[in-house]
């Protein structure tokens, strides 16, 4: 019998036109055995769609081939299925096939869709969503707010949304933190849930974290001077703000966060989708 294939393409991601090649795909994948589809992503939430569409017509993989947000939108769809998800890297910072090991390079990660080197990974859930690389409440989730403005997805706009961030953000949210039978009121500069190793572009906030452990990897930072931010943007690009002692790390499986003062939180998930993840009670849980 054939393997039913399913390639879901975001043709925006990363710096854009990303396409897939007929030709290319049947050299891998030859007709006499497998089942190959292709398709495109047209608006935000489409892979999501679109994947369920796939399972429903007996896809056996489905690829997502973009970035951590496509990840997010195919691979929801696939939890607690029996559907393998495969990886084309063709996003911006490709935090998650990064963690995986799975090369930009296109024929080297195709290849390893055909030899089906299969492995299981850790999900999370924000307030029942699932995200399988991070999200934030804080800095990052200003940033990437900011960073959906953009017209480009490239590292260089990163850059502009955190520099354009940094100037205006405020710290007027108190939040209550809830995690290993602890409570604590903070006021965040950041709070940050990770699944993975790596944000994107080689950068991390959690070079400890494992996509297997069973563990949710928390970076909880609050509020800091002008002096101790310019600090730890510096010492976050050479993975050393652990050595500034506001810097606090947790590793756990379920984490409330309720904001106080009644401010709607903002939130990021896998690098995107701020605006439908607003919330004043967000609930973390990590699926094992
Ligand atoms: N045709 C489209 N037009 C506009 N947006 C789209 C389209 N197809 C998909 N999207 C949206 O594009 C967003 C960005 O996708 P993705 O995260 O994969 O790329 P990226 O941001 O460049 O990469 P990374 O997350 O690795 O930095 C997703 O939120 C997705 O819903």
């Amino acid at each position: 019998m054939k393997t039913n294939l399913h390639f879901i393409v975001n043709p925006i991601a990363g710096k854009g036109r990303n396409e897939l090649s007929t030709d290319m795909l049947e050299a891998f994948f030859p007709n006499s055995e497998y089942a190959v589809s292709i398709k495109k992503t047209e608006f935000v939430l489409h892979a999501k769609a679109l994947a369920k569409a796939s399972i429903e017509e007996g896809a056996q993989i489905i690829v997502a081939c973009g970035g951590d947000g496509t990840i997010n939108e195919v691979a929801s769809c696939l939890v607690n299925t029996s559907v393998v998800l495969g990886i084309l890297p063709m996003g911006s910072g490709n935090g998650l096939a990064s963690n995986l090991r799975i090369p930009k390079n296109l024929k080297k990660a195709l290849n390893i869709i055909k030899n089906q080197k299969v492995m299981t990974i850790d999900t999370g859930t924000v307030n029942n969503e699932p995200f399988f690389s991070n999200t934030g409440v804080g800095f990052d989730a200003h940033v990437i707010s900011d960073f959906e403005e953009n017209t480009t997805r490239q590292l260089f706009s990163y850059v502009q949304s955190t520099w354009r961030t940094l100037k205006k953000y405020n710290y007027k949210n108190v939040v209550e933190l809830k995690y290993n039978g602890t409570t604590e009121l903070i006021s965040p500069f950041l709070l940050f849930v990770s699944n993975s190793n790596e944000m994107g572009y080689k950068m991390s906030l959690t070079p400890q974290a494992s996509l297997q452990d069973g563990l949710l990897d928390v970076v909880i930072v609050p509020k800091l001077s002008r002096f101790k931010l310019v600090l730890f943007t510096m010492l976050f690009l050479f993975k050393k703000h652990h050595w500034l002692k506001e810097v606090r790390f947790q590793q756990l499986t379920a984490l409330e966060i309720k904001s106080l003062d009644n401010t709607i939180l903002k939130v990021q998930c896998d690098g995107g989708s701020v605006t439908q993840q607003y919330s004043k009670l967000l609930k973390y849980f990590l699926k094992a």
